[in-house]
């Protein structure tokens, strides 16, 4: 293989090209700095290799063994992964959303989690400036935390039957409920066009109409001059005697080579990173890199993501439109009337016919399958669905570590621990009750609970003390100053909305972080 900067000693490689790490490439690049970019798989043309097909598009996600364990060990892969250029962006849902105040305060506030070293309005002009660059399109006024819009975009319109639906629940019960912000356009923009419903966001979206580091940040990054390699595994980090990053090594089809770089930027999300970091021990950091505080891999944090399913008299045909079209955050804050800290947000969320017999094969009303599963199947036109996002609290023992078994690169597989806390299914079983009153409000009768999660983050938190944080607020490592880690890995609490405009926001601010200092290389 030969590349660019092969012989080079680069001002930062990135790894990873998905959601932080597209942001990362595209800031640094744009500054004038030498980045190359390595990502483990490839690089898909959405018009050539993105099918109108779930089974298919499967391979979106990290498909890799990783084992799992805990009291509720998760379901690993296309739900909460992703792999090439994009990561989980080319299959997200594109539901953009704020964190609130409190979800960097939630020790302060609400006596549980731990507070992050940034407040909201660090994060504000961030979050303002990615929006603005990927059109996000929202409603005139939306209702929660500190920001009320407007957006850069209109808001979607018409909805789905399934978002209609939810809304009328929601107007009965008296809750309010909005046009989700989505990082999908409403009306032309750039040279992407307008969303026409086809409804395929989850399988990656053919003609550009939703959003993705593939088609938006790397190839900005790259007419700036970043060189982007797929098909590349990094499987080392490689450190000097004076414990400072030298840069990596990575293994394409089969032979490894190596990039050195004045900066390392791990951009991996919350499994890779640790696996990475653990892989990297030597005997200067025989725990991983970066672990002085015994933090690397833990208090990691999925969504809990239970879905509800109802029945209607009329068609609902959950296939039309985005599969997110229409949510309410009105049980986000805590409120301690409830017995429980913390909250979630509830959306409308369509799903294709797969993912529904996937799921309800799961559900808590016990396994359907066979004639019965072929019954409910006949009738899906007729089903509605809710999805909750529900915050889960950090815990030090769910965590990531490496197991005995390698892969092809010599790698030893990720093991992932998770198990939900009292807190946590207190919350979920108070949003299935509320998914299935809107459910029934609008008409619906209840037929399923299905128990998932989404949106994987922490592994790596952030904190002003090194011996309880794996890095600092602009995601420096503690232990390894020119060592960065920029993707969900770094969150402290998961909060209860959706994650992506956080983990770019966070990136932009990283990037910022590193052009201050690339200044001063000269
Ligand atoms: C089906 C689905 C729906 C979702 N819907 C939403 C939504 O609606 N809204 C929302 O906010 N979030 C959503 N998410 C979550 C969102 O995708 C993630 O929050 C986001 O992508 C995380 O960004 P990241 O940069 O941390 O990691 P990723 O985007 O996952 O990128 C990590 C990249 O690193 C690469 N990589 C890993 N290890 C290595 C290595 N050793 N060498 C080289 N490359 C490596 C991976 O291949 C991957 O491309 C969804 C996720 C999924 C899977």
């Amino acid at each position: 293989m030969k590349w660019r900067h092969e012989k080079d000693e680069v001002d930062a490689v990135i790894v990873g090209a998905g959601a932080a790490g597209g942001v990362l490439a595209k800031e640094l690049s744009e500054a004038g700095l030498k980045v190359v970019v390595l990502e483990a798989g490839p690089w898909r043309d959405p018009q050539k290799d993105f099918a109108s097909d779930e089974l298919a598009m499967k391979c979106l996600a990290w498909e890799d063994t990783r084992f799992v364990d805990g009291a509720d060990p998760m379901t690993m892969g296309h739900n909460n992964s992703g792999r090439g250029i994009g990561g989980g962006t080319q299959h997200f849902t594109g539901v953009f959303l704020r964190f609130h105040e409190s979800d960097f305060k939630s020790k302060s506030i609400d006596g549980v989690g731990e507070n992050w070293p940034i407040h909201y309005k660090d994060l504000e002009p961030y979050y303002a400036k990615i929006e603005k660059e990927i059109a996000v399109s929202g409603p005139k006024h939306f209702p929660w935390g500190n920001f009320n819009g407007p957006y850069p975009y209109p808001e979607r319109n018409p909805l789905s039957p399934n978002a209609y639906l939810f809304q009328k629940g929601c107007e009965t019960l008296g809750i309010q409920s909005c046009t989700t912000p989505l990082a999908i356009l409403s009306a032309p923009f750039e040279d992407r066009p307008p969303c026409i419903n086809r409804g395929f966001c989850n399988q990656g979206c053919m003609p550009n109409a939703k959003f993705s580091t593939l088609i938006v940040h790397i190839p900005k990054a790259v007419k700036a001059g970043a060189e982007v390699l797929p098909d590349c595994m990094v499987t080392q980090i490689e450190v000097n005697e004076y414990g400072k990053a030298t840069g990596v090594l990575f293994v394409h089809e089969g032979a490894t080579y190596r990039q050195r770089a004045k900066v390392v930027i791990l951009c991996a999300n919350v499994v890779e990173t640790p696996r990475l970091l653990f892989h990297s021990a030597n005997a200067q950091f025989p725990d991983g890199l970066a672990n002085s505080s015994g933090w690397v891999g833990r208090a990691i944090m999925p969504h809990s993501s239970h879905d509800v399913y109802a029945k209607f008299e009329q068609e609902v045909r959950m296939y039309k439109g985005s599969p997110v079209l229409a949510s309410t955050q009105d049980f986000y804050e805590t409120d301690q009337r409830r017995g429980f800290a913390r909250g979630y947000t509830i959306h409308a969320h369509g799903s294709r016919p797969v993912a529904m017999a996937n799921g309800i094969s799961k559900s808590l009303e016990g396994p359907i399958w066979g004639e019965k599963l072929r019954q409910v199947m006949l009738n899906y036109n007729f089903y509605g669905r809710l999805t909750m996002v529900g915050e889960v609290l950090p815990n030090r023992d769910n965590h990531v570590t490496l197991s005995d078994e390698k892969d092809d690169n010599g790698m030893p597989r990720a093991k992932v621990t998770f198990s939900y806390g009292d807190n946590d299914r207190k919350l979920i079983d108070h949003a299935i009750d509320n998914m299935k009153l809107i459910l029934k409000a609008a008409g619906g009768q209840i037929e399923y609970v299905v128990p998932d999660t989404a949106h994987i983050m922490g592994g790596c938190r952030m904190g002003n003390d090194p011996s309880s944080s794996v890095v600092n607020a602009y995601g420096q490592c503690h232990d390894i100053p020119n060592l960065y880690i920029s993707d969900a890995s770094t969150f402290v609490t998961s909060s209860g909305g959706n994650p992506t405009n956080t983990v770019m926001a966070l990136a932009a601010r990283t990037a910022d972080a590193i052009i201050e200092l690339a200044a001063s290389w000269s």
